[in-house]
């Protein structure tokens, strides 16, 4: 379980918050504190105050696999394999071990055909896939994906979405602008100006914004065919 307590951090404020095991999506307007959130889950930043723990660890002592919105920003390699393959290398595992961790990350993901090529010649839907597989390749505990899809095709994303649960990660923590995604999300995070403004099953917190344009199409179209 992830648990947080009295967070404080530039624009957030959580005063309490616990998080099951399983996939959570976090939604919010623009500016919200989406990306602030999942920095600090990810440990990539320290709160100002409070504190979150995972499974009783601070972020910093878990495996965690960070996805950003934009992977060109954390690119390290030229070639898509070394980039797949860093993690592992950076872990000194074995050459053995590294090529078999590449291998498969890249057939869970479907970039297998990606491998020799050069990142930046990737289009951007393509580089999101590379980014996912690097950080899976490490297999962590929680996978924190900060808007990485959004140039992804609907076939991609559900192929992804078949990834990230065969992945192994015990958590997901995932930032979308894609409300169908969310929808199939176990928990839903609502974040309104820094502050959890709805927390729990996706049906709970979507009655809650029936009347915002977080609202999921797919929901609207189902509850006009009941009028
Ligand atoms: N280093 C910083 N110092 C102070 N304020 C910051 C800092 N970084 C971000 N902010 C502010 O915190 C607020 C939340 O930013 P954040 O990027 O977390 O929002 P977001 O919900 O992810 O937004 P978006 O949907 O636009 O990506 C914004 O108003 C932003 O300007």
């Amino acid at each position: 379980m992830i648990r947080i307590a009295a967070l404080r951090h530039q624009v957030l404020a959580i005063p309490t918050l616990t998080l099951d095991e399983g996939y959570t999506a976090v939604i919010g307007p623009n500016g919200s504190g989406k990306s602030t959130f999942l920095s600090l889950l990810a440990g990539l930043a320290l709160p100002a105050a409070g504190e979150i723990l995972i499974d009783d660890r601070l972020p910093r002592g878990v495996e965690v696999g960070w996805v950003a919105e934009f992977p060109d920003q954390s690119l390290l390699f030229t070639r898509v394999y070394d980039e797949v393959a860093g993690p592992s290398r950076f872990a000194h595992l074995s050459c053995a071990e590294v090529e078999r961790r590449v291998e498969a990350v890249a057939a869970l993901v479907g970039i297998e055909s990606l491998l020799p090529r050069t990142f930046r010649d990737l289009s951007g839907g393509e580089r999101a896939l590379v980014a996912l597989a690097t950080a899976l390749s490490s297999r962590p505990e929680l996978l924190v994906l900060d808007e990485f899809d959004s140039h992804l095709d609907a076939e991609t994303a559900g192929r992804v979405g078949e990834a990230l649960a065969a992945s192994g990660a015990r958590y997901c923590v995932r930032c979308t602008q894609d409300m169908e995604t969310a929808a199939a999300a176990d928990t839903v995070l609502y974040l309104q100006g820094g502050r959890v403004r709805h927390a729990g099953p996706p049906d709970q917190v979507f009655s809650a914004l029936k009347e915002t344009c977080f609202y999921p199409y797919s929901r609207r179209v189902r509850d006009a065919g009941r009028l």
